[in-house]
């Protein structure tokens, strides 16, 4: 039985992994070199300084540790400058229809709890803008985690705060990294995005218009072969 629904933020309740994406190239571009569309595929989900590893990686830079943490906080104002103009219009189509279609859900019997899943350390400030914060039984970021995804402790933490067993939950994830975490931690995966990307996705959608509640668990029932 699903009892509890495990959502990532950039890039699926709210579209900042744009803006990740916009900030991260520009601190390439300062270094003297520039990376592709699918090279960020490979940072989402990763955490801050991780990123920044992949990056300067790519860019064949070494720097010493102090420089990074530079790096890494001028790189965080840039992205920082973005999401201070977000306000709730910025919330992903169809993500509100969906939050509604859960409480429904409970009204009729099937409570569904929810938590956040993100490793990003902004995480709070971007619910606070888009006014999101109240609505989560439990806010999982990445002040809290050691590792991050693919690392599986962010949704194990999640499930664990929300009192349910890996099995009871539905990762949604936009991330290649994110998806990996889920299976590793034995969740239900839903990848939001393209199913070319998010191979080891149980089901992929290309957003939140495209699935509701009930498609949801019919899928899960279908994928598992149980009843629920
Ligand atoms: O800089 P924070 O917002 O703490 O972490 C961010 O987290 C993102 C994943 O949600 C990841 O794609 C970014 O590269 C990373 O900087
Ligand atoms: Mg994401």
């Amino acid at each position: 039985m699903i009892k509890a629904f495990l959502f990532d933020l950039d890039g699926v309740l709210v579209d900042t992994a744009v803006f990740h994406y916009q900030a991260w190239r520009r601190m390439a571009n300062s270094l003297g070199f520039d990376f592709t569309h699918e090279f960020n595929e490979t940072l989402k989900g990763v955490s801050r300084m991780d990123s920044l590893d992949r990056i300067l990686a790519l860019g064949g830079v070494t720097l010493p540790a102090e420089r990074k943490l530079e790096l890494a906080a001028e790189k965080n104002a840039w992205y920082l400058e973005l999401v201070q103009q977000m306000t709730p219009d910025d919330i992903l189509p169809g993500v509100n229809a969906f939050l509604a279609q859960i409480r429904q859900a409970g009204e009729q019997g099937h409570p569904i709890k929810i938590a956040l899943g993100s490793v990003s350390k902004n995480a709070p400030l971007i619910l606070e803008r888009v006014g999101l914060s109240h609505i989560f039984d439990a806010v999982i970021d990445g002040s809290k985690i050691t590792h991050s995804k693919p690392d599986p402790e962010v949704f194990l933490m999640g499930a664990a705060e929300l009192n349910v067993s890996p099995d009871e939950c539905i990762v949604f994830e936009d991330a290649v990294a994110g998806i990996e975490a889920a299976k590793r931690g034995h969740m239900f995966a839903l990848g939001i995005g393209s199913p070319d990307v998010l191979t080891q996705a149980d089901l992929v959608v290309p957003s939140f218009e495209h699935i509701t509640v009930a498609e949801l668990f019919a899928a899960v029932e279908r994928v598992r072969g149980l009843g629920y």
